[in-house]
């Protein structure tokens, strides 16, 4: 039987799972590094963690390919699939990645800071450790391919927009897994009007009709829209202007924006939403009280741009675990059919709750979306 590998490079950690070549690919095997830095620690079919060591991204392969060693012995791996965060305007659909698609997707490093380099190291260790097998990327933003204009532009001049200063969103490998599994599990709601919140470290929301993103939430880089652990989401670009005026550099404010904002900003206490919901402290509420606001500011939004929903979807670290937080969203969107069943809720869904649109819970698997586009591919 073959095999093929799949990598999603975050930008802690390192997801990896092992498939069969079937059609649908059979999992075989699923682990993560984690902490990468002086004391990765890697887990293995949701076992506990145990410490590797020192690690970045590109030097926690060879732990990657020792671990998932046993299950490929006996087997050829055929490829090995990579979450490629941003693919900008030319990378629409997955690829092959040789040394030409390499130095393009470099170029969108710097839209993409906290996760474009580290896939990319990833892709070039897979490549070391495996020079005869194809590296396939897939690319986070190829979902919103074709959203309307609207969605797409920055009031900005037009020569901008040419040069690529788009809004292209991201989260697209989940959105697929989330579309698929609609169009699988409940085929009315996945032909309808549905909005997607794929809440986890990073996190952004989608609105989609009858399959196809029409607005997200995620735009030009990965720090635009919803708060996130440790990014700030919106923001009024004065605010950008203001920090400059006052001295600081572009690799602070960078720092600033992607490292230092969010839950982890507002609450001064942690970027991980399980501390903040357990944390008596004033900041955490504030920080936990911006967070659903925002994401039912834009829920509302979604539902205006959809002319009504059909169907929520919650999914991610937070989506999928934090039942407080999907409540919270939830309550007073009775006026969206949106009737919260509580007891549903905290038992985890998937259908949480009553009335005529559907709030699911669906957990999200970018690893199994990566393996089936290289079976397609390969
Ligand atoms: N039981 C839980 N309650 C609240 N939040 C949780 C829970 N489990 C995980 N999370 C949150 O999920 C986040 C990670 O989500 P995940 O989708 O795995 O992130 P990513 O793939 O972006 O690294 C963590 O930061 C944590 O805040
Ligand atoms: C695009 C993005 O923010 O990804 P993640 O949620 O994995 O950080
Ligand atoms: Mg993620």
């Amino acid at each position: 039987m073959n095999a093929i590998l799949t990598l999603n490079a975050g930008s802690s950690s390192i997801k990896f799972a092992v498939y069969s070549d079937a059609p649908e690919p059979e999992l075989l095997q699923v682990g993560q590094v984690e902490n990468l830095g002086p004391i990765a620690q890697l887990t293995l079919n949701r076992s506990a963690a145990r410490p590797i060591g020192p690690a970045d991204h590109a030097s926690a392969l060879p732990a990657i390919l020792e671990a998932v060693s046993p299950v490929l012995a006996g087997r050829e791996l055929v490829g090995v699939g990579h979450r490629i965060v941003h693919g900008g305007k030319s990378f629409v659909a997955p690829v092959v990645l040789e040394a030409e698609q390499l130095t393009q997707l470099e170029a969108l490093e710097p839209l993409a800071p906290l996760h474009q380099p580290h896939n990319l190291a990833t892709v070039r260790a897979a490549q070391r450790a495996f020079p005869d097998v194809p590296q396939v990327g897939c690319f986070d933003t190829a979902f919103h391919v074709g959203h309307p204009m609207v969605n797409d532009v920055f009031a900005l001049p037009r020569r901008f927009y040419e040069k690529g200063v788009r809004r292209y969103g991201f989260h697209g490998l989940s959105y697929d897994y989330i579309t698929q599994t609609l169009r699988r599990d409940y085929p009315e709601l996945a032909a309808g009007r549905v909005v997607v919140a794929h809440l986890g470290n990073g996190a952004s929301m989608c609105a989609i009709r009858d399959g196809q993103s029409i607005g997200s939430t995620m735009g030009f880089s990965a720090l635009d829209g919803l708060p996130m652990g440790t990014r700030c989401g919106q923001l009024d670009p004065g605010v950008l202007l203001y920090l400059m005026d006052q001295g600081l550099s572009r690799e602070a404010i960078t720092h600033i924006l992607y490292k230092e904002s969010g839950l982890k900003g507002l609450s001064g206490l942690s970027h991980d939403m399980r501390a903040l919901l357990a944390s008596d402290d004033p900041h955490a509420a504030e920080a936990i009280d911006y967070y659903v606001f925002r994401i039912r500011r834009e829920l509302g939004a979604m539902a205006a741009i959809l002319g009504g929903i059909d169907g929520l979807v919650f999914c991610g670290g937070i989506g999928e675990n934090a039942a407080p937080i999907r409540a919270r969203v939830l309550d007073g969107m009775e006026f969206l059919g949106l009737h919260l069943d509580a007891s549903a809720n905290r038992a985890g869904g998937p259908l949480i709750s009553t009335g005529q649109a559907h709030a699911l819970v669906i957990p999200t698997d970018e690893e199994r979306v990566i393996a089936r586009a290289v079976v397609r591919l390969l």
